[in-house]
């Protein structure tokens, strides 16, 4: 599956980085950074999703293993500050850089030119990768059932709590989203891609909505395309939605996004 393929680069990736920094130093500095206040994970990324109505996490994504190319032009600082005018509620910036030709200078600058929280869309294989995202500037991290298991998953889900970031843990089956539930996840998001065939199906989020208490923040996630997939989103009571492809499409996201909330026919 394309998910293990991610997953196994990612892996090589950060032996790499740990070679030219090491996992104690990045610790310590993510540590010092971190807020001295409450561990619960109620945090900026998770307070912006919780807000009244439907929250917009809107994507910055060059490319993907689905579609490929994407956004040929891609002005992403340019895109996360329409974003944030648009009334985003969070930015997710796409790190991984051979599937999705993401980078981390992008989240880096990114964060520093907007208000907004900022999600590292990245494949979470090891704790290096968390203390990281805080440096970066982020706010949030994403963290995928299927990759981690559940004993790690409460173990990672500490750590960015620890370092004052929100994790946004990702489910795909009813299985991982009973085992985010068991970790503690304060923000859960279903992927409505199915990783195997790419087909999305946004019934997906829908149907394991029910298994998700209210108190918490619930996302929706990929293949979202409509005014009509965010209403049926909304009827069952999903919190926010992630959006990549239908805005990076679009040469007027103001507008998007203002099509999407049902705003214009
Ligand atoms: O987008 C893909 O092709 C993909 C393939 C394999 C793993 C993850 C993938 N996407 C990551 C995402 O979660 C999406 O970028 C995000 O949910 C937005 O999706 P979309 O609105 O469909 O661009």
């Amino acid at each position: 599956m394309i998910l293990d393929e991610i997953a196994a680069k990612t892996r090589v990736r950060v032996e790499e980085l740990k070679k030219r920094r090491d996992l104690y130093s990045l610790r310590r500095d993510a540590e010092a950074m971190a807020p001295a206040m409450e561990k619960s994970g109620d945090f900026p990324f998770r307070r912006a999703l919780a807000a009244e109505g439907m929250s917009f996490i809107c994507e910055v994504k060059k490319a993907s293993p689905s579609k490929g190319i994407i956004a040929e032009e891609f002005p992403y600082l340019d895109i996360a500050k329409e974003y944030e005018e648009a009334g985003a509620a969070a930015i997710s910036v796409l790190t991984e850089p051979f599937y999705f030709l993401g980078s981390d200078s992008y989240l880096e600058q990114i964060a520093s030119a907007v208000r907004i929280p900022v999600l590292r869309k990245d494949f979470t294989v090891d704790e290096y990768q968390i203390f990281e995202a805080k440096l970066l500037g982020a706010s949030a991290i994403l963290l995928i059932c299927t990759l981690l298991g559940e004993k790690r998953l409460k173990e990672y889900l500490e750590i960015a709590h620890s370092v004052g970031l929100s994790a946004l843990v990702e489910a795909h089956t009813e299985y991982e989203v009973e085992a985010a539930l068991r970790a503690e996840a304060g923000i859960i998001g279903v992927n409505n891609r199915n990783l195997k065939t790419f087909k999305v199906d946004i019934t997906t989020s829908s149907r394991l909505r029910k298994l998700v208490p209210e108190e918490i923040v619930f996302v929706s996630e990929s293949g979202i395309r409509t005014a009509q997939d965010v209403a049926i989103l909304k009827q069952n009571k999903t919190d926010a939605v992630l959006i990549g492809e239908t805005f990076m499409r679009s040469s007027d996201k103001k507008r998007q996004l203002s099509i999407l909330r049902g705003e214009e026919l």
